[in-house]
């Protein structure tokens, strides 16, 4: 068996041409929406990342602005541009890239942003909104991941779903969202004995845990789903995932590509979380 492609970038742009199309017709009802990101200091795999999203946000004609803060920025200084932009009519999303720098606590950061412009998904009301049910921003990660699955038809009602890994921005969120769909969901992370044993009985298997090719093909049930949200540099300085790709090719039915496969689908999220936004406004 030779796993087949879960292709996030394809994906990606054809639902970023649908939202450019969806942007147009808002802009000539007179409403541009608008993101404000936030980057404080200068990690260089952040800067990256924001530039990849006001690339994305420009093309789909979403109004960015970019708020470049120096790491010695303190939390009240950084505290007090969220709430400027909280009052800010044009902005409909605001987004603070993560990791911040260690004098700055990022819940309370998280906290700070009105849930109305929460577009990330990372506030306290969104996350227990998630866990109920209703109606919210959805994390764009794991929001990204249930469109690749959905969008290659893969059933997730009645599964069991595994996920390695419980970070608050991918693993406990995306075990939720699969649970919401109605999947059978186990979580696992450092101090799971004998994760091996676990994964293998994975139908859907999720993986974030950022350790490099962590996951072979003697970890992974033949025909299983994998989805692989690691973002690393192997020995030779290549940007790979957790699943190392080559070897569970054989054993998968669906596999994601790093990079093409979960990261494309992240910036998609954002922007359809932005464009949900402005439709709001009132
Ligand atoms: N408040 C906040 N929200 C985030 O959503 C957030 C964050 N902080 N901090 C960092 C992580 C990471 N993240 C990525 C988004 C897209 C790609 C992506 O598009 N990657 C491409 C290419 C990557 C490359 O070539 O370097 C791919 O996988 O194909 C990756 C990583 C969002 N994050």
């Amino acid at each position: 068996m030779t796993a087949e492609l879960m292709n996030g970038k394809q994906l990606a742009a054809s639902k970023q041409a649908e939202m450019k199309e969806r942007v147009a017709k808002l802009a000539s009802d007179g409403i541009v929406p608008g993101l404000a990101v936030i980057l404080v200091g200068d990690n260089q795999a952040s800067q990256t990342y924001v530039r990849s999203k006001q690339r994305s946000c420009e093309k789909a004609g979403i109004h960015s602005v970019l708020k470049q803060l120096s790491a010695e920025t303190t939390e009240a200084e950084l505290l007090s541009h969220i709430h400027e932009l909280n009052q800010d009519p044009t902005i409909d999303g605001i987004l603070v890239q993560l990791p911040l720098p260690k004098q700055i606590s990022e819940q309370a950061v998280i906290e700070a942003i009105s849930p109305e412009k929460d577009v990330d998904g990372f506030h306290p009301i969104s996350i227990g909104k998630m866990m109920t049910g209703e109606k919210t921003f959805l994390p764009c990660t794991p929001h990204g991941i249930i469109e690749l699955l959905r969008a290659s038809n893969v059933e997730i009602s009645g599964k069991h779903a595994v996920v390695v890994g419980r970070s608050n921005i991918v693993g406990k969120p995306v075990g939720q969202l699969l649970l919401n769909e109605h999947a059978t969901v186990t979580y696992c992370h450092s101090r799971t004995p004998d994760l091996r044993a676990i994964t293998k009985q994975a139908d859907i298997l999720v993986v974030a845990v950022g350790i490099a090719k962590l996951i072979k093909k003697e970890d992974v049930k033949p025909g299983a789903v994998v989805i692989d949200v690691g973002m690393n540099r192997d020995e030779n300085g290549k940007l790979c995932g957790d699943v190392d790709f080559d070897d569970v090719e054989s054993v998968a039915s669906h596999l994601t590509p790093v990079p093409g496969g979960v990261g494309p689908m992240t910036i998609t999220m954002l922007l359809e979380n932005t464009i949900e936004s402005a439709l709001n406004r009132s």
